[in-house]
């Protein structure tokens, strides 16, 4: 609706009955949308992977739309049939029924043979509509489809199973995570350093509008929490869901935190490091493990992750050679070297265990040789024999003199049992105990809130004690005892003494962290390139998607266009060819770009916020390096097939104007893709709203309609589409002539004699086309300026 009617009143479509019209063209789009969906429904049950899934669906659409007799008026007799699966083709139907049937056109100043023109009821004839038919019929006709559609890519998922996820080659399924660990470095002297939160309380707050359109509003996120995580040991923060532990985590961590749009963050209190508020040095040497572990790439192996991660970690002045020995090192500390050769795998391709993956991640960030290592939600999502593993991994990391940090929700009882120390926050960012883990139960006994029995889970026992219980009737209960144990904590704190807890804490060494956090361009970028490439390759689908998805756009196009004709529709095929050729390929862009930037964003973001940060720059130059050739080898394809095949007037000059207006078109749907996907996480906002935008931009471009108003037709040079289409129209019709009858004029089929009539239709005066192909390639480029900038925006956001 949201499309529909400002495009029907701005384009001043019929008035005279505006009410149901409207309403019918409004259920017209939603049916449409709703077939177009059941296509992508049909497309991914036959392929489960995107690439090829959006591929074979943007095929059928293309198809679809071509078969319906709308931008091409004589489709080859065998895809006539076609039109009949053609939502377009009855989506066509009830729009230009609504618009012309029993309406009269003013027409003044026409005479003769033309004024049947001005007769809506011929209008539909001349399209070859059958007047009597009802609307009802076009309408039961699309509901058909989406009900044949979905009954399809029902059946067809039902039976076909294909396993949707493959199995990464280097090793048996069975062995997956059970390797056991084994510990490499765990003699190294290093750092030691003690953290410690000291009367920490953070506050989130929103100021109001004016004129009371909101009032402020503020949130208690941490009040007054003091404790110590003290090196060598595994210290927990536990606590029900919202109670702080994440946020503290992140502070901690030194993570910028995003306050959302007219927010911001409070803070007082302090966080020590050895007693001293944090340096610049002792902050680089806290690693911050996330909870989401689905950064790495997944066609990578899990030695190439670590040695790529050495290489953008470790200090610029560290050789090659010793960074990869660190990831070999790491490698083997972190139990991995059974699955070392094996790829990471993602939602689609079965790699490492989920254990393997976290202990993975914890691998990443011990390459720099951390002295405090902050985990959020170790053991979330693993099963018992997985968690235990990887807490193992984590105490033996505290062992060698590190501080681990961890969050838990509700951990089980033998991981539990394996923290040294324990914070336990209640709601509102409250503590109710801070110290040795094995003291907190008879903690809460002195409280009068003994163990129910000792087979009780002590994590449940601790967390119920400061959960409140929303179920009516307990709520006043529970709400009390939570800020009695808050408050006798408050008044009592500074008794529960820890210190004698702590280990002399000294510093013997240097991590390894550079000085810098950014890694030098020179440094970052063929790492970063070369990591993307070698990533893209092994995905073959998303590699040969990319490359032949531009050349098989073309092979549909020429099956419907077959060799271009001289006869009296020549004009309008050309036309129509101008218009396919150059609006599918900026979806080609699009969809290539969905493929394969999300991840490899993904991994950036990641790398950001930590040692392994390189500028957006060098990201975007990576990325668009990368892609570029696959562009430029699908553009030149693509034009063989439009501008060769098809018969269009050709030499070398105007083959390479073509191929390179194409490029110019496949680069801006990739770019609009990075600029999407650079806000959004969830692409299909991203699809849905570009091609919104990419039809406005169609029909604004001065080929698909003459009267365009000055301001759209300004905004239209914005994209490198009215370039392309008028230098690849202009390059088309110079110089061509058409074999019109005297009847095929005079009864208007031939719209144009030759190519001259064309071009003075469209008002093409300057017929410069390198003039024209220079200004696609630079819009192009400001549009890959304009993914670069967002990103950057949203890196600034945090
Ligand atoms: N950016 C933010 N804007 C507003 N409120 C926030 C923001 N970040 C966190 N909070 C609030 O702070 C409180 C603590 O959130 P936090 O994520 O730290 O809790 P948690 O204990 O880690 O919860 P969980 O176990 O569910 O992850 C919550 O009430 C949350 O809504």
């Amino acid at each position: 609706m949201i499309h529909t009617l400002p495009v029907y009143l701005l384009s001043n479509m019929r008035r005279d009955r505006l009410a149901a019209d409207m309403f019918t063209v409004v259920a017209n789009c939603i049916l449409m949308q709703w077939t177009t969906q059941s296509i992508a429904l049909f497309a991914s049950s036959i392929f489960r992977g995107f690439p090829q899934a959006s591929m074979f669906a943007n095929a059928i659409s293309l198809f679809l739309t071509m078969s319906a007799g709308f931008s091409l008026t004589h489709v080859p007799v065998w895809l006539r049939w076609l039109r009949w699966l053609s939502p377009t083709f009855y989506s066509f139907r009830v729009v230009a029924t609504t618009q012309f049937k029993d309406r009269t056109f003013s027409c003044e100043g026409v005479t003769g043979v033309q004024l049947t023109q001005c007769d809506g009821n011929n209008v539909l004839r001349g399209l070859d509509f059958t007047l009597g038919t009802p609307l009802i019929v076009w309408f039961a006709a699309e509901i058909g489809m989406i009900v044949v559609l979905y009954t399809l890519a029902g059946l067809i998922m039902h039976f076909y199973k294909p396993g949707g996820v493959k199995h990464a080659p280097g090793r048996g399924v069975d062995s997956r995570g059970k390797e056991s660990m084994l510990t490499g470095d765990m003699d190294i002297v290093r750092a030691r350093i003690d953290v410690e939160v000291r009367n920490v309380s953070f506050k989130w707050s929103r100021s109001g509008l004016p004129f009371g359109l909101a009032s402020p509003v503020e949130k208690q996120i941490l009040s007054g929490i003091t404790s110590v995580f003290p090196a060598g040991q595994v210290s927990a923060i536990m606590g029900p869901s919202g109670a702080g532990k994440s946020t503290l985590l992140q502070l901690l961590a030194h993570r910028k935190l995003n306050a959302g749009p007219g927010a911001h963050f409070s803070m007082t209190g302090e966080i020590l490091f050895n007693g001293k508020a944090a340096s610049d040095d002792v902050q680089n040497s806290v690693a911050f493990v996330e909870q989401e572990d689905e950064y790495h790439l997944s066609a990578l192996t899990v030695r190439e992750t670590l040695r790529y991660a050495a290489i953008l970690r470790l200090p610029p002045k560290m050789s090659r050679k010793r960074k990869i020995s660190r990831a070999e090192e790491v490698l083997i500390m972190l139990g991995l070297k059974d699955c070392a050769n094996v790829y990471v795998g993602g939602p689609l391709m079965k790699g490492i265990s989920g254990g393997e993956k976290r202990r993975l991640s914890l691998a990443v960030q011990m390459i720099n040789d951390p002295s405090v290592l902050v985990v959020d939600e170790p053991t979330s999502g693993l099963d018992s024999f997985i968690a235990n593993n990887v807490m193992q991994c984590l105490k033996d990391i505290a062992r060698s003199g590190r501080t681990v940090i961890v969050t838990v929700h509700q951990p089980r009882s033998d991981i539990f049992h394996s923290f040294d120390n324990l914070l336990i926050l209640a709601k509102g960012g409250h503590a109710v105990f801070s110290g040795r883990r094995e003291r907190a139960v008879a903690f809460m006994e002195s409280q009068g809130y003994p163990l129910p029995s000792i087979w009780f889970n002590p994590a449940d026992h601790l967390l119920d004690l400061v959960s409140v219980d929303q179920r009516p009737g307990k709520m006043g209960d529970s709400r009390q005892r939570v800020e009695g144990l808050v408050e006798f904590w408050d008044a009592h704190r500074e008794k529960q003494d820890m210190a004698n807890e702590r280990e002399k804490s000294e510093l013997v060494s240097q991590p390894l962290v550079p000085e810098s956090r950014f890694t030098p361009m020179y440094i970052a970028f063929p790492v970063v390139w070369e990591r993307m490439f070698r990533n893209l390759w092994r995905q073959k689908e998303a590699f040969w998607g990319r490359l032949i998805q531009g050349p098989f756009t073309g092979v549909l196009l020429l099956a419907f266009y077959e060799r271009l004709t001289f006869g009296p529709t020549a004009g309008q095929d050309r036309i129509g060819l101008n218009l396919q050729s150059t609006s599918a390929i900026p979806f080609v862009g699009l969809i290539s770009g969905i493929a394969v930037f999300p991840q490899d964003r993904q991994l950036f973001m990641h790398e950001y916020r930590t040692s392994a940060a390189y500028s957006t720059t060098t990201f975007i130059l990576a990325y668009s390096l990368m892609e570029i050739p696959f562009q430029f080898l699908a553009s030149l394809l693509y034009t063989v097939f439009m501008n060769i095949a098809v018969g269009m007037q050709t030499s070398p000059r105007i083959y390479f104007e073509y191929a390179v207006t194409i490029w110019a078109l496949h680069s801006l749907g990739e770019s609009i893709a990075v600029i999407f996907a650079s806000f959004f996480d969830a692409m299909g906002i991203a699809v849905s709203l570009v091609s919104t935008a990419l039809s406005m931009i169609v029909q604004m471009s001065g080929i698909l309609s003459l009267a365009v108003p000055f301001v759209l037709q300004v905004i239209a040079w914005g994209t490198p589409l009215k370039a392309a289409q008028r230098m690849q129209f202009i390059n088309e019709c110079q110089g061509l002539q058409f074999h019109c009858s005297a009847s095929d004029i005079t009864n208007g089929i031939c719209t144009a004699q030759n190519g001259e009539q064309l071009l003075q239709l469209y008002g093409f005066i300057d017929r410069n086309t390198a003039k024209l192909a220079g200004i696609a390639v630079a819009t192009a480029i400001c549009w890959r300026v304009l993914g670069w900038l967002a990103l950057t925006a949203r890196m600034a956001r945090g």
